[in-house]
C-alpha cells in the first residue's frame, strides 16, 4: 500500500536496514568480533567533551549519582560568581557605566573557588546581574572574553539556584562547566554493542597527556565548537578556537595511531551558534566566507573547511563522518548516538575485513 500506512521515514528506514545488515554480519562473524569497542573524546578546550560524556552516561543510567549531583552545587555556583567576574572585568575594560559601580568593586575581589555562597552573596550576584551596564556589556561581543556558554542559563535559573536547600538537575549538571584533567573512562551499552568511552583535556597543556589512551582505538569522536570562530583560545588570546580545533582535528587525523580508527565530527554547540550567527559575522574572522549572516551556509562552509583538513599522512582524504550537535541537550545526544554507533560498528566491521 505504498508509503502512506507507515510513518517511518527514509532516514529511519536506511538506519533499520544498516542495523540489520550489522547484525547479520555480527551473528556471522561472532568469534573474530571480540575486541572491546573503544571511543575516544578528543577536541580542543570547552568544545563539549565531557557534555557528551555525562550525556552518554545519563542515558545509560536514567540518573547522575548523588556524588557527581552534590559535587555540581558548589561547581554551579562558582561557575555563576566566575562568569559575572569576567562580565565585570570586561566591563570596565570596554568603559561601560555600571548603575552599582560600588556593588561590583566589592564582587571583584571575589576570588573563584574560595568565595563561600552565602546569603550575601547570592543578593550581590542578582543586583549585579540585573544592572542595565551588566547586560550592555553582555550584548558586546568581545573574543577575549572567557563568559562560559551557560552564562544566560544559570543567571535565568538564579533564584533557584541561590536557594539554601538547591539540588542541581541533570540539566544543571550537563550546563555546569569543569575543566578535565586527565581521563575519564565510562562502559555503556546501545543495543547489543558495548562501548567503553574515554574523555579526556582539551586544553593545550592537557593533550600532552592524550598518548596515553592511544592504544585500540576503534573511533575518534572529535568535538568542535561552532561557536569558535569569534573566540580565541583561553591559554592563548592570540590563537581563534576554531583554527585551533581545526590543526588539531589535521594531526589526528594525520596521526599514525588512528590510522584504523573511525572518525566521527561533532559540529557542537549548535543552539549557541545558530544566534550568534545573526549578529557576529563568519567573515569577521574566516575572510574567505563570502555567504551570508545564516546558519546552513556557515555550517556548510565550516564542514568544507574541517573536511579539507581530514587527511591523512598521505594526503589522502579520509572518510568523515560529521553531525551538527547540541550537546547540552539530551535528545539530541540520544539520536545522534544511535546513528554514530552503527557508524562505528559498521566501520569497524570493515576494518577486520568482514564487509
Ligand atoms: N549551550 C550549549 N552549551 C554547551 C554545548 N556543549 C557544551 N556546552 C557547555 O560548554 C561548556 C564546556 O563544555 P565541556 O563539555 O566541559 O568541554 P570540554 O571539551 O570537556 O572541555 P575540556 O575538559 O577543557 O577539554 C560547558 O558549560 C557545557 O555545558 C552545547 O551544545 N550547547
Ligand atoms: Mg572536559
Amino acid at each position: 500500500m505504498g508509503n502512506s500506512c507507515t510513518s517511518e521515514t527514509l532516514e529511519d528506514k536506511e538506519e533499520r536496514l544498516k542495523n540489520r545488515r550489522i547484525e547479520d554480519l555480527l551473528r556471522k562473524h561472532k568469534q573474530a568480533f571480540d575486541h572491546e569497542v573503544k571511543i575516544l573524546l578528543l577536541g580542543a578546550g570547552e568544545s563539549g567533551k565531557s557534555t557528551v560524556f555525562k550525556q552518554m552516561k545519563l542515558l545509560q543510567d536514567n540518573e547522575f549519582d548523588h556524588e557527581t549531583i552534590q559535587s555540581m552545587k558548589e561547581i554551579v555556583r562558582d561557575n555563576i560568581v566566575s562568569n559575572l567576574l569576567a562580565i565585570l572585568r570586561s566591563s570596565k575594560i570596554l568603559n561601560v557605566k555600571l548603575e552599582h559601580p560600588e556593588e561590583a568593586e566589592k564582587y571583584i575581589s571575589y576570588k573563584i573557588g574560595l568565595t563561600k555562597w552565602t546569603q550575601e552573596t547570592y543578593k550581590l550576584t542578582k543586583m549585579l546581574w540585573e544592572d542595565s551596564g551588566v547586560k550592555e556589556t553582555l550584548k558586546i561581543d568581545d573574543p577575549k572574553r572567557m563568559i562560559g556558554d551557560s552564562c544566560s542559563y544559570f543567571f535565568d535559573a538564579l533564584d533557584r539556584i541561590g536557594e539554601k536547600d538547591y539540588v542541581p538537575t541533570n540539566e544543571d549538571v550537563l550546563r555546569a562547566r569543569v575543566r578535565t584533567t586527565g581521563l575519564q573512562e565510562a562502559r555503556f551499552k546501545i543495543g547489543k554493542f558495548e562501548f567503553l568511552l574515554c574523555d579526556v583535556g582539551g586544553q593545550r597543556n592537557e593533550r600532552r597527556k592524550w598518548i596515553h589512551v592511544f592504544d585500540n582505538i576503534t573511533s575518534v569522536l572529535f568535538c568542535t565548537s561552532l561557536t569558535g570562530y569569534s573566540e580565541v583560545l583561553r591559554e592563548d588570546f592570540n590563537t581563534i578556537r576554531m583554527e585551533e580545533s581545526m590543526n588539531l582535528f589535521s594531526e589526528v587525523c594525520r596521526s599514525p595511531h588512528f590510522k584504523k580508527a573511525s572518525i566521527i565530527l561533532f559540529f557542537n554547540k549548535f543552539d549557541l551558534f545558530n544566534e550568534k550567527i545573526k549578529t557576529t559575522h563568519l567573515n569577521t574572522f574566516f575572510q574567505d566566507y563570502q555567504g551570508n549572516n545564516e546558519s546552513e551556509e556557515a555550517i556548510t562552509y565550516i564542514t568544507e573547511k574541517f573536511l579539507n583538513a581530514g587527511v591523512n599522512k598521505f594526503k589522502k582524504k579520509r572518510d568523515i563522518f560529521s553531525y551538527t550537535t547540541t550537546a547540552v541537550d539530551t535528545k539530541n545526544i540520544k539520536y545522534i548516538f544511535s546513528s554514530v554507533s552503527n557508524t562505528i560498528m559498521q566501520q569497524a566491521l570493515e576494518g577486520i575485513d568482514m564487509i
